[in-house]
């Protein structure tokens, strides 16, 4: 099994850099200025238990890759830009390999699905920062990873055991269940708080925001039927195998949300985890309204340029009392 890691950055890097150093058969699919450092010295893995170099095949393009039937796709691309990597993967050739999403939110494995019938669904626990090009910060320990994996829309299968053997041969752990997606929906939950990171300074307000986002989230769950299941601090893997530690000299960036506005990225992915919650509420008629207000947020830093944590507070209050 060769595994293809499309999108590295903070979670994609973390994934290639740790199974490479493990003797995994990986190949990477990058751009931007990732791709030409990873060209030009390999990937940097930094952790709580050192700095590591590793190398590895880099291609920028699933066709440059050239795709093989025992090819496995891991996604680790941000949701905005899942469409893209899709449509790469198609035009090279894939067909029945499996593709697995290593994303947050709900969306992609619908949108992998239209155009492939072999998806698998991650809830992705890895705190990871990718700020520097060629570099990925990883603070989970003593994992850097834990995922539970599954077939899209429900059920294991073989490829999820393959998965699973490659990623605990690496510093991950991972466990197949057959209703992947009520995991997913869990963190989901969890990240609705990432714009409360990148809006707000720590403190009481991003406290009271997140709160308020998540609570509203979990009501619109509940009128639409779906079902969340808890992977937040109360999950005892979390304890057990991968709780936040640090990383000698760097101070983390925040969430993957944060990291896109520090990075000025150009796109944020609000409008797939907030969003996600004013869609659901539109469709079953239970406004969201907080949730709506975030997304929207989200989009307006990125297009306004704005720094994180640079919301006005009375702007949220305002929100809040809404
Ligand atoms: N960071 C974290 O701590 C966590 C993130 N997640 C989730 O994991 C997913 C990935 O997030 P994260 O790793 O933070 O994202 P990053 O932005 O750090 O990394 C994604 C990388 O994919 C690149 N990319 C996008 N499209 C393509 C393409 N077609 N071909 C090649 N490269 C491409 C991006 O390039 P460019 O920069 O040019 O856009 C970027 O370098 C998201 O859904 C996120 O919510 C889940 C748990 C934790
Ligand atoms: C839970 C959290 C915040 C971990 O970094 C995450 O999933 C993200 O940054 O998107």
């Amino acid at each position: 099994m060769r595994i293809i890691i499309v999108g590295i950055g903070a979670v994609g890097g973390t994934l290639a850099g740790s199974l490479a150093l493990a003797g995994q058969d990986v190949a990477a699919v990058a751009r931007g200025p990732m791709l030409e450092a990873l060209r030009g010295k390999g990937l940097t893995l930094r952790t709580t238990a050192g700095t590591r170099q590793a190398q590895m095949p880099v291609f920028a393009s699933p066709a440059e890759a050239g795709i093989r039937p025992d090819d496995t796709i891991l996604l680790c691309t941000k949701t905005q830009h899942t469409e893209g990597a899709l449509d790469q993967l198609r035009a090279a050739g894939v067909e029945e390999q499996p593709i697995f999403c290593f994303q947050n939110g709900v969306e992609n494995e619908r949108l992998a699905l239209r155009r492939f019938p072999n998806i698998h669904a991650v809830t992705v626990m890895l705190p990871a920062d990718y700020v520097t090009a060629g570099e990925v910060v990883a603070f989970g320990a003593p994992k850097l990873g834990i995922f539970d994996i599954g077939r899209y829309p429900g059920g294991t299968d073989a490829a999820d055991e393959a998965l699973i053997a490659a990623l605990q041969t690496a510093d991950f752990r991972a466990w197949a269940g057959e209703s992947v997606m009520a995991s997913k929906y869990g963190k989901l939950l969890l990240n609705l708080g990432n714009i409360a990171d990148a809006a707000l300074p720590a403190g009481e307000l991003r406290d009271r925001l997140q709160e308020r986002l998540v609570e509203e989230g979990r009501a619109v769950l509940k009128s639409a039927g779906i079902e969340a299941a808890d992977v937040g601090k109360a999950d005892p893997r979390r304890d057990e195998f991968m709780k936040i530690g640090e990383v000698e000299g760097v101070d983390r960036t925040g969430s993957s949300s944060t990291q896109s506005l520090a990075r000025a990225a150009g796109s944020i992915e609000s409008d797939f985890l907030n969003g996600e919650i004013a869609l659901l509420g539109r469709l079953h008629g239970h406004p969201a309204p907080l949730n709506a207000w975030a997304a929207a947020l989200g989009a307006r830093m990125v297009r306004d340029g704005m720094a994180p944590q640079s919301v006005p507070e009375d702007e949220a209050e305002a929100a809040l009392a809404r």
